[in-house]
Order: structure tokens, then C-alpha cells, then sequence
């Protein structure tokens, strides 16, 4: 709500609902509605507590869209996601979201014109350019195409010489699917070279396991991958990425694969990141990249010992923290998502309290604020962390730390100290 060019913060009473009560806003990631049958694990499975919401007050009850067009993505065949469903849900509004703007700006050019390209390409000349991020069609972090449009344009714009550090999937697809990515990329990079671009797979490993953590849960997995990207170290060796994703799915899954380099024929890793050179983290969405930028980015830098801290240009496919300005340069603007429920709520006196454990504890509080990390009015919000379990795959403990979130819920309302009461649970995602 503006009036005349400024922001008016005041917020109308609700004309059913009674003052003075709190609000529990409950997110469940992974608990949909979808077609009855036995292969609806929601719909086969026991919901007493679903099933007595549901039928106490069926004239309230709503069913909200949480994929596609309706959360910003570029089309309806679009599965939703956490970034892109709590960022709809905080902000009360949709966004073009990161996914759609990477696209415009591939298609129209404009990501070559910007000035996160223009910086990172000042290295082409004597450098190498890294492109770091989840290899997959999944859509939720990052996507094929959209790599190999950038490998395409960043070698018609100059790069002779790239290196792809691939992140296998798993988890927004297939498990098994990364063989087939990884040969698409392979055969993407022999056309590079075609046309004289030394071209070719530097590093890998699996999301879970290499790189992909966030919100500072388990900075090994972002060491791991910084010791194969940067370093050119690992515990598996290969001289080609698909036999090293073939031979190392033989004891992990896609999502757990363990890092590994490509060497040359002297056993000699053929893409560690060094001075000179320019460095892309291609995925748009950003939980899970942060870290690494902080990695990249950071002089001052203590979560892991980084042993080389390379000068480099880099740059993120988009900027993942708005308030860090995490990366300092970037190639897309990511959406600007603003005057967000959380901001409205504070200047009108409404005290909130959101809690998660680690892994999803940014999804309501960075993701519901519009991707911006921090508290708008520390005295008016309180965020409870609760430690997540390390060491443990989720499909193995999948009720993960739901208890302990709804008793930090349940004493918050008891409380009598919020208004809003924001809770974020990961169980459902992880029965799949
Ligand atoms: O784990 C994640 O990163 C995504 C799936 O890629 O899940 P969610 O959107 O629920 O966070």
C-alpha cells in the first residue's frame, strides 16, 4: 500500500477474525493435495489431526497453489518449492521469481550486458572460468538449459577456457538421472571444443553431501566441495566424469555421491581455481549457495581452513542475500521482494515468534522476510533455532525435529508474549 510515493504501513482490522488472539501459521513442506489414489502417500497414510481440521471446520477450509505461475515460476508445469512458496507466502504477493528472471535475461541477452558479466569477463583473456552448481533439470535450484545457454554465450562472449564443477541431483529429480545429465553436459562440452574452447568437468559430487548445505548446518559438506573446486582434491580420481558418477553410484546415491576431481593423464587435476581466475555459481536459488559464496567471497573467513584463498572475479547467477549483498556481484537482479508480511507486522505492533530446526530455519524467517537475512524490530520478533541432527540422512530420521519445534510453538502461545506463532516442519518432505 502506498500513498503518494511513500509506504503507508498501517494495517486495516480484519473484518471476521477477533483481535487479540494469536495466529498459528503452520508451513508442512511436502504435504499437498493430489489425486486419491494408492500412490498419494498422504492420501494412503493415517491424518487424524489433517482430518479433524479439515472436517471441524470445512468452511474454512482452503487449498492454496504452491507451484507454477502461482508462486512466480515460469510455467504451470513447474513443481513449487520451499524458496519460491515461503517467499509467496511472507510477502503475500508473487514475484517473478529467479528460475523466470535467468530465463528473460538468457533469452534477451541481457545477462551478457550487465555488470556482473562484464566483471567476471575481464578474466577471459589469461583466466579460466569456473561455473560451479546442481547439474539437473529439477527447476528447484538451477537448470540444464540454463547452463548450457551460459556456456554457450560465455564462449561467444570470450571464455577459452571453462570448467564445470557439477553438483549430481538426486532429490529434485530421479535418483540415477545424473549419468544422463552429466553425458548431455559431456557432449555440450566436446562442441565447445569443437570450436577450440578448452571445455570440460573439473569436480563433482552429490548435493547433500558436496557443497549444497545451508543455513550453516554442516560446513564439511561446503569444505568437501572446496577442497575438490579449489583445490583439486579429493578422495576419487577419474579421467572422465560419467565413469567417475557410474562407479561412485555403485555405494551412494545421487544425492550422497562423495567428491571427486578429474585428473589428465598425469594424474594432474585439470581444474583447481586459481588467481586470475573468474568464478559463476550458477544456481538461482539461494539457500544453498550462500555458504559457498561466503567461502568465495569472504577475506575474513574462519568456518573451515580454506588452505588457498584464491583472487578471483566472482560472481552468483543471482545475489542470495539481500542484506548481506551476498555475492557483491551477480548476473541476474534477483526479484526484489519487499514490504513483506513480517515488515507490515512489526509497524503495526504485532509481535511474531518463528522457530525451525537449522535446515529449514531459514525458510521462515530469510525466505518469509523476502530473502533477507536478520530481524526487521529484534524487540518485536523472536527466531528460535533448534539444532538439526548432523550425520543422519532424513529418510532415515524423518520426523526430524518436529516435536521439539511444537513444543517451542505450543510454549510460545501459552506465552502469551506474540500475536503470530510461525512454525516451519520438513517431516512430510522427507517420508517421500
Ligand atoms: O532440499 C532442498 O533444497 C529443496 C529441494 O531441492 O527442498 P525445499 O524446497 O523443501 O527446501
Amino acid at each position: 500500500m502506498r500513498s503518494s510515493g511513500q509506504v503507508s504501513w498501517r494495517l486495516e482490522d480484519h473484518p471476521k477474525l477477533p483481535k487479540g488472539k494469536t495466529v498459528a501459521v503452520v508451513v508442512l513442506d511436502g504435504w499437498g493435495e493430489n489425486k486419491p489414489d494408492e500412490f498419494n502417500c498422504i492420501h494412503v497414510a493415517q491424518t487424524p489431526t489433517m482430518d479433524s481440521l479439515k472436517q471441524g471446520a470445512p468452511e474454512k477450509w482452503r487449498l492454496i497453489r504452491a507451484h507454477g505461475t502461482a508462486v512466480g515460476l515460469p510455467t504451470e508445469d513447474d513443481m513449487g518449492n520451499s524458496e519460491v512458496g515461503h517467499n509467496a507466502l511472507g510477502a503475500g504477493r508473487i514475484y517473478a521469481q529467479g528460475a523466470k528472471l535467468v530465463d528473460l535475461a538468457l533469452a534477451s541477452g541481457k545477462i551478457y550486458e550487465g555488470e556482473g558479466f562484464k566483471y567476471i569477463s575481464e578474466s577471459f583473456e589469461k583466466g579460466t572460468l569456473h561455473l560451479i552448481g546442481l547439474l539437473s533439470d529439477g527447476g528447484v535450484h538451477s537448470r540444464l538449459d540454463q547452463l548450457q545457454l551460459l556456456l554457450k554465450g560465455a564462449s561467444d562472449h570470450g571464455a577459452k577456457r571453462i570448467r564445470v564443477h557439477v553438483l549430481t541431483d538426486g532429490r529434485d529429480v530421479l535418483d540415477g538421472s545424473s549419468i544422463g545429465f552429466v553425458e548431455t553436459l559431456e557432449n555440450d562440452l566436446a562442441k565447445l571444443r569443437e570450436k577450440g574452447v578448452d571445455a570440460q568437468i573439473a569436480s563433482g559430487g552429490g548435493r547433500m553431501y558436496v557443497t549444497m548445505d545451508r543455513y550453516e548446518n554442516d560446513w564439511n559438506v561446503v569444505k568437501r566441495g572446496w577442497d575438490a573446486q579449489v583445490l583439486g582434491e579429493a578422495p576419487h580420481k577419474f579421467t572422465n566424469a560419467v565413469e567417475a558418477v557410474k562407479k561412485l553410484r555403485e555405494n551412494a546415491n545421487d544425492q550422497y555421491l562423495p567428491p571427486f576431481v578429474i585428473v589428465d593423464e598425469n594424474k594432474k587435476a585439470v581444474g583447481p581455481i586459481v588467481d586470475g581466475d573468474a568464478v559463476v555459481t550458477f544456481n538461482f536459488r539461494a539457500d544453498r549457495m550462500v555458504m559457498l559464496a561466503k567461502a568465495l567471497e569472504y577475506e575474513d573467513f574462519d568456518k573451515f581452513d580454506r588452505v588457498r584463498f584464491p583472487k578471483i572475479r566472482y560472481a552468483g547467477m543471482l545475489q542470495y542475500d539481500g542484506e548481506l549483498k551476498l555475492p557483491s556481484c551477480y548476473l541476474v537482479s534477483p526479484p526484489e521482494i519487499e514490504r513483506t508480511s513480517g515488515e507490515y507486522l512489526v509497524h503495526n505492533g504485532i509481535r511474531t515468534f518463528a522457530c525451525s530446526e537449522t535446515v529449514k530455519f531459514g525458510h521462515v524467517t530469510f525466505f518469509w522476510n523476502g530473502n533477507r537475512s536478520g530481524y526487521f524490530k529484534p524487540e518485536m520478533e523472536e527466531y528460535v533455532e533448534i539444532p538439526s541432527d548432523i550425520g543422519i540422512t532424513f529418510n532415515v530420521q524423518p520426523k526430524m525435529k518436529a516435536l521439539e519445534i511444537g513444543e517451542k510453538a505450543r510454549d510460545a502461545i501459552l506465552s502469551g508474549k506474540f500475536d503470530q506463532v510461525i512454525n516451519g516442519l520438513g517431516t512430510c518432505e522427507h517420508t517421500k
